[in-house]
């Protein structure tokens, strides 16, 4: 797979996971317990022998550069292998803020030349699944196609989210795409594309060449819906696990999917890697459990103290449950600490919250509650479900 170049698409947006990304892009959004969103992609990349990785980061990018180090936890440091962090004044060419996603590859192309692929694969960082991309490769491969998107099976009716492809049924992989919209107002098909492109370094140059100068600068809107016809552009199917997370309920549903006796997403048996070096996560020492603890089908990594009850839920290193204290179904993000007596549901906590004797956070089966980084909830304070609390000044994750 020396002949490939992934490029990781980690520029995020401020609006979308509300006080969750205030600090931070939504690739390097904690998940389950112990990981960061853009785990999933980089370790398929490992998976697939794909080691030749830049990441297109902007916005926020620190948590980015500060998880990814040196690109050793997914093995890719070497003469010929390695990952590169790509933020905008960084670009060759130009140094220009990214204004889309093929802008942001645009102003990389003296990158993509320096290391000669004959294929680049563009990946959006955000999207929780496990792929080999060597199956893709080689139906890209075995077509003759100049770019090949994967899709995946979408029920959807109203206005898409997605791009959406109709595609010849000929191939058990996939088949020509024969026509293709973006986030159509009405539903077009039930293919949704998961920002997973294989391009042809060629075909990839030229386009962008076309496109971007005359303000284009979205993939999925400005490019991929003029190939159809045009170029040897393929779709392939993807039947596997796929969450897209782009609002709270499905962030908060794919960590659950971690949960539960047959849980959808396996990540040993996936060998998922994160940066354990990272501080948040080294040094800590074994879980522990007083004697009036009552743990069920939750996740509870190192560090973690608890004396209350907890149920259906994900508990980062450091984090402390009182006693008496009750969690359920919710998301404790690295050392927040939960004094007795409180109650917790349906809630995603950041980074160092605190959260005060007898206050109420949530409501079961209610709207997902979410506490911005290092912020605190008085003793007795009742925060509705659905609310969103921003994070502490000058907390920086
Ligand atoms: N300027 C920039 N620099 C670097 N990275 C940036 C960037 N702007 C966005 N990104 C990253 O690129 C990816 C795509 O994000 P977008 O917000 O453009 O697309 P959206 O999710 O709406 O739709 C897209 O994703 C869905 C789901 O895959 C598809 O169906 C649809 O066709 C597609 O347009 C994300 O990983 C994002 O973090």
């Amino acid at each position: 797979m020396d002949n490939i170049l992934a490029l990781i698409l980690a520029g995020g947006r401020v609006d979308e996971l509300g006080v969750l990304t205030h600090l931070r892009p939504k690739s390097t959004m904690p998940f389950g317990g112990l990981y960061r969103i853009i785990d999933f992609p980089l370790s398929n990349l490992m998976n697939s022998g794909i080691e030749r990785v830049g990441v297109l980061c902007q916005y926020r990018a620190s948590s980015l550069v500060e998880h990814i180090g040196n690109g050793s936890s997914w093995d890719m440091v070497g003469r010929n292998r390695g990952v590169t962090l790509l933020p905008p004044f960084q670009a060759l060419r130009a140094s220009d803020w990214y204004k889309g996603t093929a802008d942001a590859v645009y102003q990389n192309i003296d990158f993509i030349e320096s290391i000669k692929p004959e294929m680049v694969l563009i990946l959006s960082g955000d999207h929780i699944y496990r792929m080999d991309y060597r199956d893709m490769i080689s139906f890209h491969l075995e077509m003759g196609a100049e770019i090949t998107c994967a899709f995946v099976d979408r029920e959807a009716d109203g206005p898409s989210r997605f791009g959406e492809a109709k595609i010849e049924d000929s191939h058990p992989k996939g088949g020509r795409i024969l026509g293709y919209e973006e986030k159509p107002k009405t539903h077009y098909s039930n293919w949704a594309s998961m920002t997973v492109y294989l391009f042809n370094t060629q075909v990839l140059l030229e386009l962008l060449q076309e496109n971007v100068r005359d303000s284009s600068h979205e993939f999925g809107k400005d490019i991929m819906p003029k190939l159809v016809g045009r170029r040897r552009f393929f779709g392939y199917f993807f039947r596997g696990y796929w969450a897209y997370s782009r609002t709270l309920e499905e962030y908060w549903q794919a960590n659950m999917d971690l949960l539960g006796q047959e849980p959808k997403i396996d990540l040993d048996r996936w060998n998922i890697r994160t940066n354990l070096d990272h501080e948040a996560i080294r040094d800590r020492g074994p879980a522990s459990f007083g004697r009036h603890a009552q743990v069920t089908d939750s996740r509870i990594y190192n560090g973690v103290r608890v004396d209350g009850i907890v149920r259906r839920s994900i508990l980062f290193p450091g984090v402390v449950v009182g006693k008496g204290a009750v969690i359920e179904d919710s998301i404790l993000f690295f050392d927040t600490q939960i004094a007795p007596e409180a109650r917790v549901y349906r809630t995603i906590t950041d980074i160092g919250v605190t959260v005060g004797r007898g206050s109420i956070i949530g409501k079961k089966d209610g709207l997902i509650t979410t506490i911005g980084a290092g912020a605190t909830i008085s003793k007795d304070q009742v925060v509705p479900d659905g609310t969103e609390i921003g994070p502490a000044p000058g907390m920086r994750i």
